[in-house]
């Protein structure tokens, strides 16, 4: 464990109720587990890792550390356009798993057994009634509203050429699926800073998350945004300038400088964590729960399986979730190792994160999670270590990457033939 000097920053009872990458909606080997309390806390470190999450205690492998709700989050540009429907606020689907199922199969007669274990609840849902978005239930249009909608609802009206309107097309046109993060997240957070009762409080809570020193910021935005992105930067600086009017807050200024927004788009970059939902994913959870006979549960696993073919064959298996990404204030204090002692779920089928040991874990022991994905996890260290640091800016030494030190610095076969295959 890298920590030399420990000042105690925060220290955490986990409530026992119920970069760092993309997540995709949960699948049915991941089964809910209980809550044990446990305890962690924050740390600074002396090294340029920043602060690291700590064991307190000793914690069981399959434990849910903590959970939490984003600090602030934003579905994708392309989900909503291409037919994806969840809450704009949390994501939980807004689709019945059967259309679900037939938006995805292109198949309008799709029957499912157990439909009582769709979770979407159509009558709970509730529409801004200025805008039309439309949330999973009261209590999201109201946060919402309270955080950032009164600042950003479009209205009724010209859609086309609503400020809101001219950022999405210009970001969609940016930035194509995969969509690996989104201006919207950077425009709520400066909206909740409009809308805060104590805006210099907002704005600490901002500059909390981990971010980079100045001339880090354009490497990361140059990331963030894709290839012409000078260009890109100013354009969408003044494109969200229009949708926020500054003018409203003095505190939002410092955000929309040219440095300011930059450092804004890093500390986004750095931080954000990729949520994935799915009507469908959440069904096949629900019938787990069930404890069907042996034959019956047989039946069902094979069904899923052809509707999972299906929906490959029809979408190219790429983009099947609701999908977007969030800002979380204690799994943001989490650091990467590429041999993690715990892990992020999405237990909920929204934006709430969990995030669960995959070992034990004993007291004073770093917790950590890995930023890369699982193939990602499996290349040669120079791949991994050449991934991070483009995208995270530093050079990971965790216990894998020390032992595999003595390996020839050589890029894996997938990276290269991806390499290969993007040119
Ligand atoms: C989400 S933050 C993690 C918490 C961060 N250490 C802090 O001080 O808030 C991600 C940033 O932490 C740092 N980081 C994470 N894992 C690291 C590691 N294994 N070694 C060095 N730095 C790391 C990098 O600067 C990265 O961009």
């Amino acid at each position: 464990m890298d920590v030399d000097t420990e000042i105690q920053v925060h220290n955490e009872q986990a409530s026992t109720s119920c970069a760092s990458g993309q997540a995709s909606a949960s699948t049915s080997s991941e089964m809910k587990i209980p809550q044990a309390p446990v305890q962690f806390e924050v740390r600074q470190t002396d090294t340029s890792k920043g602060r690291c999450l700590v064991a307190v205690t000793a914690i069981p492998a399959k434990t849910v550390i903590f959970e939490e709700e984003p600090f602030v989050f934003s579905q994708f540009a392309w989900n909503k356009h291409c037919g994806y429907s969840a809450c704009d606020h949390c994501l939980r689907p807004l689709e019945i798993v059967e259309a679900n199922i037939s938006r995805l199969t292109r198949n309008n007669n799709f029957m499912l057994p157990y439909p009582e274990s769709c979770q979407t609840k159509k009558n709970q849902h509730e529409p801004c009634p200025d805008c039309l978005i439309t949330y999973c239930s009261e209590s999201c249009l109201k946060t919402a509203y309270q955080e950032y909608h009164k600042t950003l609802c479009p209205g009724y009206g010209d859609t086309k050429h609503d400020p809101m309107s001219v950022l999405e097309n210009a970001w969609r046109k940016i930035h194509y699926p995969p969509e690996t993060t989104t201006i919207f997240l950077l425009v709520r957070l400066l909206a909740r800073i409009i809308q805060a009762p104590d805006k210099q409080e907002m704005v600490q809570k901002i500059l909390n998350f981990s971010h980079k020193s100045v001339n880090e910021h354009e490497k990361l935005s140059h990331k963030f945004l894709g290839d012409q992105f000078k260009d890109q930067l100013i354009e969408l600086r003044s494109m969200v300038s229009r949708v926020i009017y500054p003018d409203q807050s003095p505190e939002v200024h410092q955000f929309l400088t040219s440095e300011g927004f930059q450092s804004l788009i890093a500390l986004i970059g750095t931080n954000a964590q990729g949520v994935a939902t799915s009507a469908f994913s959440a069904w096949r959870r629900n019938v787990e729960t069930l404890r069907l006979r042996k034959k019956d549960q047989e039946e069902v696993d094979e069904l899923v399986e052809e509707i999972y073919e299906d929906m490959e064959r029809c979408t190219g298996g790429e983009f099947l979730d609701n999908e977007g990404v969030g800002l979380y204030v204690k799994q943001s204090s989490v650091n990467h190792s590429c041999d993690p002692n715990a892990i992020v779920k999405f237990w909920n089928n929204n934006f709430r994160l969990s995030l669960v040991s995959k070992k034990n874990i004993e007291p004073g022991e770093e917790i950590c999670i890995s930023y890369l994905d699982e193939c990602e996890l499996h290349r040669s260290r120079h791949s991994r270590q050449k991934y991070l640091k483009e995208n995270y800016l530093f050079t990971c030494l965790c216990p894998k990457c020390i032992s595999e030190g003595d390996d020839p610095d050589v890029t894996s076969e997938e990276e290269a033939s991806e390499d290969e295959n993007d040119e």
